[in-house]
């Protein structure tokens, strides 16, 4: 199997499962999972430059400007430039995919078809512990116990942007911005598009074609 560093990328509406997915992916597969949304609300919380300014479009469901979260998100690629990586929530915006092109060619698009009625429902039941972005639902993967994060311990919340106002808005901008990149990587050969309404019947095909590219950790090859 080539020896290249992967460089993927997860696409997909709020809610559609990207998160879940990496996370999976990451912990199959021993990559880096850089998400977006967590670094900006890790700014957030810590009150920092980006974090006092991302804080507004964060909790009306609106993009941060381009220039901010490209800046983020290349500080964060150069500190892992010698491992695999799969970046969640970026690109979202042609402007975006232009500036990752600078850096990297990217190996492998997987794109997260999920409908409508799904994304709210499960927006509407997510919960996440704070520091670390780990993702909960209370039907779907709810914690051991009630309310607090199974590894920590901590009490777990609800996002500011999972109410329903903003849930609308996310996803309408979504539609609109991420149009041409799924085009752009279409185009390229790269893009990999997965339907369904559930993650554990998506989640087989995710890991056949990441397999493809890099060896699960608990492989036998692997050991
Ligand atoms: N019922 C159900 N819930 C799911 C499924 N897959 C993921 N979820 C839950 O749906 C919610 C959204 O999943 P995430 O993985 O956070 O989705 P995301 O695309 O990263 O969402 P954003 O962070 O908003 O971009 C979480 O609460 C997940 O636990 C599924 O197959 N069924
Ligand atoms: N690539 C990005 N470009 C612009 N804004 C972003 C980007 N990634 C995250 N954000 C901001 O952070 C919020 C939360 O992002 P994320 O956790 O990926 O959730 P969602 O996919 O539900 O929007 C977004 O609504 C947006 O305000």
């Amino acid at each position: 199997m080539a020896s290249k560093l992967l460089r993927a990328v997860v696409l997909g509406p709020p809610g559609s499962g990207k998160g879940t997915v990496c996370q999976r992916i990451a912990e199959s597969f021993g990559l880096q999972h850089l998400s977006s949304g967590h670094f900006l609300r890790e700014n957030i919380r810590a009150k920092s430059e980006v974090g006092v300014l991302a804080k507004q479009y964060l909790e009306q469901g609106l993009l941060v400007p381009d220039h901010v979260i490209t800046s983020v998100m290349m500080m964060e690629l150069e500190k892992k430039q010698s491992q695999h990586w799969l970046l969640d929530g970026f690109p979202r915006t042609l402007v975006q995919a232009e500036a990752l092109d600078r850096i990297c060619d990217l190996d492998l698009v997987i794109n997260l078809n999920i409908p409508f009625e799904t994304l709210k429902d499960r927006l509407s039941a997510r919960w996440i512990h704070p520091a670390s972005g780990r993702v909960y639902n209370m039907e779907f993967n709810p914690p051991d116990v009630h309310g607090i994060d199974d590894i920590t311990g901590e009490p777990l919340i609800q996002r500011e942007d999972d109410k329903p106002d903003a849930v609308a808005v996310r996803l309408r901008k979504y539609k609109e911005a991420a149009k041409p990149v799924i085009e752009l990587y279409k185009s390229r050969g790269v893009l990999h598009s997965f339907s369904g309404t559930e993650t554990n019947k998506i989640w087989p095909y995710v890991y056949t074609l990441v397999s493809s590219k890099v060896r699960p950790v608990h492989s036998k090859e692997a050991n």
